[in-house]
C-alpha cells in the first residue's frame, strides 16, 4: 500500500541523493526526533485504539444486553398478547352468557304475563264473589273453584319466577361487572404496550444515534492509521482487524435492526388482532341487541294470542254462567222450602253435639267413681280375705291339735275287727254255719260261738260282713291325715289266710281298699294345702318272705335288702336300695301296684285257693315344706298286709311250706313281743327280732300311730283261728304308745281262758312269753294268765302271739 503523506519523500525508497554530511546531520536529528515523535504518536494512537477497542467491546456488550432485554421484552409482550387473546376467548365464551340475559328477559316477560293473569283471575273471582251464593253442585261453583286453584297455582308460579329472576339478575350483574373489569384490564395492558413501544423506539433511536456518532468519529483515526501504516505493518494489521471488527459490529447492528423491525411488525399484527377482536365484540353486541328486539316482538305476539284466547274463554264462561244462573234460580226455590227443615236439623244436631261433647266428661266421672268403689270393695275383700286366711290358718292349727288329741284319746294303738262275709269257698253244711254275732248296742263288741260256748271280745270297733270298704276307710282316714302332719303311721291287716286281709288293704278294681283310698285322700289333702305347702308323695312296695326283705318295685326283686340306721345320726332307719316312686295321680298308683303284684310271691295252700305267704308292705312317704315358714315335715304311712296267721298243724304244711309257716309265725310273734314291750314300757323293745318289727320300728314307737285290722272268718270251721286272732287283737289293744292311757277291760276272762286252754289250740312260742310283768305296775292282762297257764302246761306249739 502506498500512502502518500506530506513530506513523504523523506521516507520513500530509502535512497539518498548524496547531500553533504553537515546538512545530513541535522536532518538525521530531525528524522530521529520525528521518529521519536512518530513513536510517541504511535503509542498514543495505540492507546487510543485500545481505548476504542475497549469502548467497542463495551458497546458490543451493551448492544448485546440491550438486544437480550429487547428479546425478553418481546417475549414478555408475546406472552401478554397470548394471555389477552385467551382472555378475549374466554370473554367470548362467557358472552355466550347472553343466553342468560335472554333467559332472564324471557322470565321477566313470563312473570309479567303471570302477573296479569293473576290480576285477571282475581278480578273474575271478585266478580264471582259479588254474585249471589252458588249452589254447591252447580257449574258456576266448580268454575270458581277451578279459578281459585288456577289463581293459587299462578301465584306459586309467579313466586318461583320471581326467585329465579332475582337469581338471574344477580348472575347477569356479576358477569357485567367482570366484563367491565376485563375491558379495563385490556385497556391498561394496551396503554402499557404503547408505552413500552414508545420506550423501545426511543432506545432504538438512541442506539442509532450513538452508532451514527461512532461512525462519524473514525476520520482522525483513519488519518492516524494511515500515518501508522507507513511506519508499522503491525499497526496496519491491527487497524484492519479493528475495521473488520467494526464491520462485524455494524452487521450485528443491522441484524438487531432487522429483529427490531420484525418485532415492530409483530406488534402491529397484535394491534390488528386486537382491533379485530374489538370489532367482533362490537358485532356480538349488536347481534345481542337485535335478538333482544326479536324476542320482544315475539313476546308481543304471544301476549296478543293469549289475550285473544282469554277473551274467547271469557265469552264461553259468560254463556255457561248464564245457564248456571238459571239453574241456580231453581235451586234457590228448592232451598227456600228446605230451609225450615234444615234449621230444625241444625238445632237437633247442635243439641246432640253438646251431648257428645259432654259425654266423655260424664263417662270419665262415672268411671272414676266406679273405679274408686271397686278399689274400695277390693280393699275390703282383701282385708276380709286376709282375716279369713288368718282364721283358716288358726283353724288348721286347731284342727291339727284336735286331731292329734282325738287320736291320742282314742289311743295310739287302735284295733279294729272286720268279719268277712261267708263265701262259696266256705262250702255248705254245719261247718260253714255262722259262728259270729254282734252287739246291736255296742259296735265294738263281737261274740264268737266256739265249740258251743260263746266268747265275747271288745275291740275299738268291729265291722260286720256287710260293712263296705268306704265304711272301713272312714274309720282309718284320720290316721292318714295325721301322716300329712308329719306323724308316722302303721296300719296292718292281721288274720288267718282267707280272712279278707288283702281285700281290706288292696280291694278290687271296682271296690278299692285302704291302700288306694289312702293315696287318693293324700292327694286331695295335699291339693287343698297347695297354696301354703309343697308336698311330694313317694311310694315303695316291699315284701318280707322267709325273713328276707325284697323290693317289689326294684329291677331285681329277688335281691335281699338290709335295714340300716341312717348315717346322719338321727336314729332313723332306712333300707338302702329300696325303690321310691313319686306318685301324683291314681294312674301312677295303679301302675305301681300292678308292678308290685307281678313281683309278689304267691303260693297255693290247701287252706285257700291262693294265699300269700309273705308280708306285703306299701310304704308311703309324705314330705312337706311350708312356703311361709320353710318348716319341713316327713310322715310315713306303712300299710302292711301280713301273711296268714293260721296254725301250721291245721294247714298241714310240710317241708318248705312248714318253713314258710314257721317264719310267718316267728315274725308275728316278734310283732307281739314288740307290742307287749311297748305296752309294759320296758326299757328295751325287741324291734330287731324280726325284719317286720325292725322295719316298722319308727311307726310303732314314740308318738307314732298304729292301727291293726283284725280280719276274721265268720264260719264255724274257722272258729279256732278266729279265736286266736281276736285274742291277739285284744292284747294289742291294751298297749299304749303315747302319753294317753288306755286299759283293756276284761269282761269274761275266765271263760276265755278256759276256752283257749280247753281247746288246746292256742300255742305260745318261747320267744313271745313275757307280755307283761306285774312288777311294772300295769294291770295284769288276760294274756299274761294265758302265758302262765301255757307255761304250766309246758306246751310249746308256736302261735302267732
Ligand atoms: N268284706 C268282704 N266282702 C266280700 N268278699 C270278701 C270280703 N273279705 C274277703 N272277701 C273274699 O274272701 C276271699 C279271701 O279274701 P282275701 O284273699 O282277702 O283273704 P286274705 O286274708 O288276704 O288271704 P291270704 O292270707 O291268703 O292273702 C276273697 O275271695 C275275697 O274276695
Amino acid at each position: 500500500m502506498n500512502v502518500e503523506k506530506p513530506g513523504g519523500r523523506l521516507f520513500g525508497g530509502g535512497k539518498c541523493s548524496g547531500l553533504p554530511g553537515a546538512r545530513q546531520l541535522p536532518m538525521i536529528q530531525k528524522m530521529v526526533e520525528s521518529m521519536a515523535q512518530l513513536q510517541e504518536e504511535k503509542g498514543r494512537l495505540q492507546e487510543q485504539l485500545m481505548a476504542l477497542q475497549r469502548k467497542l467491546t463495551l458497546r458490543e456488550n451493551d448492544q448485546q444486553t440491550v438486544s437480550t432485554q429487547l428479546q425478553a421484552q418481546v417475549e414478555n409482550l408475546k406472552d401478554k398478547l397470548i394471555g389477552q387473546v385467551q382472555e378475549v376467548n374466554r370473554l367470548r365464551s362467557e358472552l355466550g352468557g347472553t343466553d342468560l340475559e335472554k333467559h332472564r328477559d324471557l322470565l321477566m316477560v313470563e312473570n309479567e304475563r303471570l302477573r296479569q293473569d293473576m290480576k285477571r283471575c282475581e278480578a273474575e273471582l271478585q266478580e264471582l264473589r259479588a254474585r249471589p251464593p252458588p249452589c254447591p253442585d252447580c257449574e258456576h261453583s266448580k268454575e270458581s273453584a277451578q279459578l281459585r286453584e288456577k289463581l293459587a297455582q299462578l301465584q306459586v308460579e309467579t313466586e318461583e319466577n320471581k326467585g329465579r329472576l332475582a337469581e338471574l339478575d344477580l348472575e347477569v350483574q356479576q358477569k357485567t361487572n367482570r366484563l367491565a373489569e376485563v375491558e379495563l384490564r385490556l385497556k391498561d395492558s394496551l396503554a402499557e404496550k404503547a408505552e413500552e413501544e414508545e420506550r423501545l423506539s426511543r432506545r432504538l433511536r438512541d442506539s442509532q444515534e450513538t452508532i451514527a456518532t461512532l461512525k462519524a468519529q473514525p476520520q482522525p483515526i483513519k488519518y492516524i492509521i494511515k500515518t501508522v501504516e507507513v511506519d508499522s505493518s503491525k499497526t496496519k494489521q491491527a487497524l484492519c482487524e479493528t475495521q473488520a471488527r467494526n464491520q462485524y459490529l455494524q452487521e450485528q447492528v443491522g441484524m438487531q435492526r432487522q429483529v427490531l423491525k420484525e418485532m415492530e411488525q409483530q406488534l402491529q399484527n397484535s394491534q390488528q388482532t386486537m382491533a379485530q377482536l374489538k370489532a367482533q365484540i362490537m358485532m356480538y353486541e349488536s347481534e345481542l341487541e337485535r335478538a333482544h328486539g326479536q324476542m320482544l316482538e315475539e313476546m308481543q305476539t304471544m301476549e296478543e294470542d293469549k289475550n285473544r284466547a282469554i277473551e274467547e274463554a271469557f265469552a264461553r264462561a259468560q254463556v255457561e254462567m248464564k245457564a248456571v244462573h238459571e239453574n241456580l234460580a231453581g235451586v234457590r226455590t228448592n232451598l227456600l222450602t228446605l230451609q225450615p227443615a234444615l234449621r230444625t236439623l241444625t238445632n237437633d244436631y247442635n243439641g246432640l253435639k253438646r251431648q257428645v261433647r259432654d259425654f266423655p266428661l260424664l263417662l270419665q266421672e262415672a268411671l272414676r267413681s266406679a273405679r274408686a268403689e271397686i278399689g274400695q270393695a277390693i280393699e275390703e275383700v282383701n282385708s276380709t280375705n286376709r282375716e279369713l286366711l288368718r282364721k283358716y290358718r288358726r283353724e288348721l292349727q286347731l284342727r291339727k291339735k284336735c286331731h292329734n288329741e282325738l287320736v291320742r284319746l282314742k289311743g295310739n294303738i287302735r284295733v279294729i275287727g272286720r268279719v268277712r262275709p261267708v263265701t262259696k269257698e266256705d262250702g255248705d253244711g254245719p261247718e260253714a254255719s255262722n259262728a259270729v254275732t254282734f252287739d246291736s248296742d255296742d259296735d265294738a263288741v263281737i261274740h264268737l260261738l266256739h265249740k258251743g260256748k260263746p266268747v265275747s271280745f271288745e275291740l275299738d270297733k268291729v265291722f260286720p260282713p256287710h260293712a263296705t270298704q268306704q265304711d272301713v276307710f272312714q274309720e282309718v282316714q284320720a290316721l292318714i291325715t295325721s301322716c300329712i302332719d308329719g306323724y308316722n303311721v302303721c296300719i296292718f291287716a292281721y288274720g288267718q289266710t282267707g280272712a279278707g286281709k288283702t281285700y281290706t288293704m288292696e280291694g278290687t278294681i271296682e271296690n278299692p281298699g285302704i291302700n288306694q283310698r289312702a293315696l287318693q285322700l293324700l292327694f286331695s289333702e295335699v291339693q287343698e294345702k297347695a297354696s301354703d305347702w309343697e308336698y311330694t308323695i313317694t311310694v315303695s312296695v316291699a315284701e318280707i318272705y322267709n325273713e328276707a326283705l325284697r323290693d317289689l318295685l326294684g329291677k331285681e326283686p329277688q335281691e335281699k335288702l338290709e335295714i340300716k340306721l341312717c348315717p346322719d345320726g338321727s336314729g332313723q332307719l332306712y333300707v338302702p336300695g329300696l325303690t321310691e316312686f313319686k306318685v301324683q295321680s291314681v294312674e301312677d298308683i295303679n301302675r305301681v301296684f300292678e308292678f308290685g303284684h307281678t313281683n309278689r310271691t304267691t303260693e297255693f295252700t290247701n287252706l285257700n285257693e291262693h294265699s300269700s305267704r309273705s308280708h306285703a308292705l306299701l310304704i308311703i312317704t309324705v314330705r312337706g315344706t311350708d312356703y311361709s315358714t320353710g318348716l319341713r315335715t316327713t310322715g310315713k304311712l306303712n300299710l302292711v298286709d301280713l301273711a296268714g296267721s293260721e296254725r301250721v298243724g291245721k294247714s298241714g304244711a310240710e317241708g318248705s311250706r312248714l318253713r314258710e309257716a314257721q317264719y310267718i309265725n316267728k315274725s308275728l310273734s316278734a310283732l307281739g313281743d314288740v307290742i307287749s314291750a311297748l305296752r309294759s314300757r320296758q326299757g328295751h323293745v325287741p324291734f330287731r327280732n324280726s325284719k317286720l318289727t325292725y322295719l316298722l320300728q319308727d311307726s310303732l314307737s314314740g308318738d307314732s300311730k298304729t292301727l291293726m285290722l283284725v280280719q276274721v272268718s265268720p264260719v264255724e270251721k274257722n272258729t279256732s283261728e278266729t279265736l286266736c286272732s281276736l285274742k291277739f287283737a285284744e292284747r294289742v289293744r291294751s298297749v299304749e304308745l303315747g302319753p294317753g292311757s288306755r286299759r283293756a277291760e276284761l269282761m269274761s276272762w275266765s271263760s276265755q281262758e278256759h276256752l283257749e286252754f280247753d281247746g288246746g289250740s292256742v300255742q305260745t312260742p318261747s320267744s313271745a312269753r313275757s307280755y307283761s310283768s306285774s312288777s311294772t305296775g300295769a294291770p295284769i292282762s288276760r294274756s299274761s294268765s294265758i302265758r302262765r297257764k301255757l307255761q304250766t302246761s309246758g306246751k310249746t306249739k308256736p302261735v302267732p302271739v
